[in-house]
């Protein structure tokens, strides 16, 4: 275990290193923050011990707050304990909203240090593990064992009326809405819904994959197709036949792949890579976007002629404010969830968690109060859970004036004015206002049309 301390009075750092040595760790030491930033880059590290107040400023904590952002960027996921001298609990408190995980006071007392950090290095073990299952359930919810679907509110139950209707149909299929309002698991539903519920659903997300790989993908390939085709390869159109093809993302689609995916919808024909044989199969198609396809035609980005065949129905998922009845039954099931997944004395939440739960306007939608609650469980003393427990960021803007700002706009750039206000509010941190909104920091940049920095 390799925990970096970061701090400019040498006594301090002999201190800690003395006292976290006597603990099995070990430190990396450094008496600036440009030092700190350095050595994250250069090591492994999996917790970092961050003083606030450094030579040129002793006082304000400015340096210290720069400080945890930045190691946020180099680490996605380090817990920061910050230090704090006596009486500076208002900077001790703004450094836990730049991402810092916890705060100990100097002078500070041995074992509550030491527990602190057992704490979060746990938390963070924890976590990994979480990811770790989610990327597992992903992979089987592509199986066609999508998680349950929870909603009580009319607008859900008028969606999922019309959802279980068209799903008999072989009707193509185009869903929207924001990012995590629960696009990809109501595609599973349709499909479980269908009269292909036995056959294979099969996710592919048309951003992710690499212009060069797509065909191979898409369509498999023979054996000897390319150099280091060393055995054929079933397409996901193939596992799909029969059974539903779910294109998520489909706005990402390269114009040069359009043509391709168009010529399946209209054929269901296509060759594998390296075959002159044409292989037919029988697929219904599902495609999500979070973006406005019209725009995007408009702007000769999407073809015409793929987003008529994609939208033969378009279902529109409303995001999590719009559908507030349904926020604390969702809110009830994840916590279940969590609480059988983690080792937690959780159960409930308090009726201040409650209120805040359902006053929040989730701009990350569900996803976003998924891991709210999913942290709380994770960080929870006791059986009920409190408002302050959720870590809600409450300086986000009211809901009232986030419908306003937003009335007349594309999705897209709703979108985009919520990505920036959140970078905004963290300084820029990309990390940070990614976790905030629910998506990875290359959707973040994705979304904003820009290069993810390296
Ligand atoms: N109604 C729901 N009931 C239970 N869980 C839900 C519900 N809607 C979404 N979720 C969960 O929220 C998370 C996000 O959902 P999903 O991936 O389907 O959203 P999405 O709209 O496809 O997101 P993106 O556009 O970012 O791909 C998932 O973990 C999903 O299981």
């Amino acid at each position: 275990m390799t925990i970096l301390i970061v701090d400019d009075d040498e006594s301090i750092l002999t201190t800690l290193r003395v006292l976290l040595k006597s603990e099995g760790m070990s430190c990396i030491a450094c008496r600036s923050p440009a030092e700190a930033v350095a050595a994250a880059r250069r090591e492994a590290c999996q917790l970092a011990l961050v003083d606030l107040n450094y030579v040129e400023d002793t006082t304000s904590g400015k340096e210290g707050l720069a400080l945890i952002a930045s190691l946020r960027e180099v680490i996605e996921d380090l817990p920061i304990i910050a230090m704090t001298g006596w009486g500076t609990i208002g900077i001790a408190v703004e450094a836990m909203q730049r991402g810092a995980v916890d705060f100990v006071e100097k002078p500070w007392e041995n074992n509550r240090l030491l527990s602190t950090i057992r704490t979060q290095l746990a938390l963070r073990a924890a976590q990994g593990r979480e990811r770790k299952l989610t990327a597992e359930n992903a992979l089987l919810r592509q199986q066609g064992s999508g998680g349950k679907l929870i909603s009580r509110s009319a607008e859900m139950d008028q969606l999922l009326s019309m959802a279980r209707r068209v799903a008999q149909s072989a009707m193509p299929i185009l869903i929207t809405g924001e990012n995590g309002t629960g696009k990809s698991l109501l595609a599973s539903y349709i499909h479980q819904h269908s009269s292909r519920a036995t056959a294979p659903f099969i996710s592919v997300n048309m951003g992710a994959i690499s212009e060069s790989t797509f065909e191979s993908e898409m369509f498999g390939h023979t054996k000897g197709a390319y150099t280091d085709a060393k055995s054929e390869r079933v397409g996901r159109v193939e596992l799909a036949d029969q059974g539903t093809l779910f294109l998520d993302e489909i706005a990402n689609l390269p114009l040069t792949q359009q043509a391709k995916i168009l010529r399946l919808l209209e054929e269901r024909s296509y060759e594998k890579l390296g075959s002159s044989f044409t292989k037919h199969a029988s697929v219904r198609f599902i495609s999500a976007t979070n973006a406005n396809l019209d725009s995007l035609v408009a702007e000769r980005n999407f073809r015409q002629d793929l987003l008529y065949r994609l939208n033969g129905v378009t279902l529109n998922m409303p995001a999590l404010r719009q559908r507030r009845e349904d926020i604390l039954l969702l809110a009830e099931g994840f916590l279940q969830r969590a609480c059988q997944h983690y080792n937690s004395p959780a159960r409930a939440f308090s009726a201040g968690a409650r209120a805040a739960l359902e006053n929040y306007a989730w701009p990350g939608n569900i996803r976003e109060l998924q891991h709210v609650v999913e942290r709380s469980v994770l960080l929870a003393q006791q059986a009920q859970i409190g408002e302050h427990d959720l870590q809600l960021d409450t300086r986000a803007a009211p809901v009232q004036s986030t419908d306003d700002e937003f009335d007349g706009m594309t999705l897209r750039h709703a979108e985009v004015a919520l990505i920036r206000r959140s970078l905004a509010r963290h300084d820029g941190n990309a990390a940070v206002a990614a976790k905030e909104l629910g998506i990875s920091r290359s959707a973040l940049y994705r979304r904003l049309g820009k290069r993810e920095p390296v």
